[in-house]
């Protein structure tokens, strides 16, 4: 295996005619963990994803691997898989596709047995792409771009369409690629999808970048309120009022501006007043995450 290299996105900007699908975006994804590249339909991952593999020219900024351009790779296809947009020949079987690219690449055709087996469709390798299942392609995609047992994976949308099943596989076999050192970028227009594959996201929103950072850092953005009722709710009002606590009035309770639930809790009790339920209401990762792309959309 080639070792993980680091993906290096800096001042990276794209425009077509008057639309700037990228804008200034800057990013380090590194080896070892796995990235979420995550942003709503049309946000500029694909685009950010065809500028990295060569297949588009940048306006201004750079897209390497480790400080090269895909170009310039010596040995691209054993240095980084990609997976975009992949297409079949219909008429092909999945071992002829992989011997084809194979041979095309210079590499053992051996190694067409292999990634056949790495991703579960050697019992379906004989038959013809054309019957696969989305599932079955995503998998024949995926054992294409490992091939050359690259040390950097760029995958766009490799979970879309995959049944439950496929689903957990795909997050396991992603975790045992980045637990091998390999570099994996995956991109999704969905949090919950990648959220229990990635270690780390770049979020970005209209072509610019809203956050960079780990999957525990976001869940900490989400606003953690507390949810607090009272068989005398215009008493608990009062009371959260007295301890200058801001809230609104839910259909379960007052909504608290406060994460911690002892703080609202002591409130209630200062004032002498029952409380009848209380608990912390975390927003969850994805309203984060959509707060997060939307506030940028605005
Ligand atoms: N070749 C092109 N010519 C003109 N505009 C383009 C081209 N490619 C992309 N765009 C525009 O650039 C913006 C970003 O598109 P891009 O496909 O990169 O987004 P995305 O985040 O990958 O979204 P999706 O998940 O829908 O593919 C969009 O407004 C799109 O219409």
């Amino acid at each position: 295996m080639a070792s993980g290299i680091p993906i290096e996105i800096t001042g990276l900007t794209k425009q077509f005619g008057a639309v700037t699908a990228v804008d200034d975006l800057t990013f380090t994804v590194e080896p070892g963990k796995v990235t979420g590249f995550l942003g709503p339909n049309g946000a500029g991952k694909t685009t950010t994803l065809r500028v990295l593999l060569g297949l588009v020219r940048p306006t201004r900024g750079t897209a390497t691997f480790g400080g090269t351009p895909y170009a310039s790779l010596t040995r691209p296809f054993e240095s980084v898989g990609a997976a975009l947009e992949a297409t079949f020949h219909p008429g092909r079987t999945a071992r002829n596709h992989l011997r084809v690219y194979a041979t095309a690449a210079g590499l053992p055709r051996s190694r067409v047995q292999e990634v056949l087996d790495q991703v579960g469709i050697s019992e379906f390798a004989d038959r013809r792409v054309a019957g696969y299942s989305l599932g079955m392609r995503q998998r024949l995609s995926l054992a294409t771009t490992l091939l050359g047992d690259p040390g950097v994976l760029v995958l766009d949308e490799p979970i879309n369409g995959l049944d439950p099943e496929g689903i957990k596989w795909i997050r396991g076999f992603l975790r045992s690629l980045a637990d091998e050192g390999r570099t994996v970028l995956v991109s999704s227009h969905l949090l919950s999808e990648v959220q229990q594959s990635v270690d780390e996201v770049v979020i970005i929103s209209k072509g610019r970048l809203v956050k960079a950072g780990t999957l525990s850092s976001l869940e900490l953005d989400a606003e953690a309120q507390t949810i607090i009722d009272s068989p005398d709710r215009r008493a608990l009002a009062a009371a959260l009022d007295a301890a200058r606590i801001p809230y609104t009035e839910g259909r379960n309770g007052l909504i608290a501006a406060e994460p911690d639930p002892a703080v609202v809790g002591h409130a209630a009790f200062v004032a002498g007043v029952e409380v009848s339920s209380l608990h912390r209401l975390k927003s969850g990762l994805e309203e984060s995450f959509l707060a997060l792309v939307n506030g940028e959309a605005e």
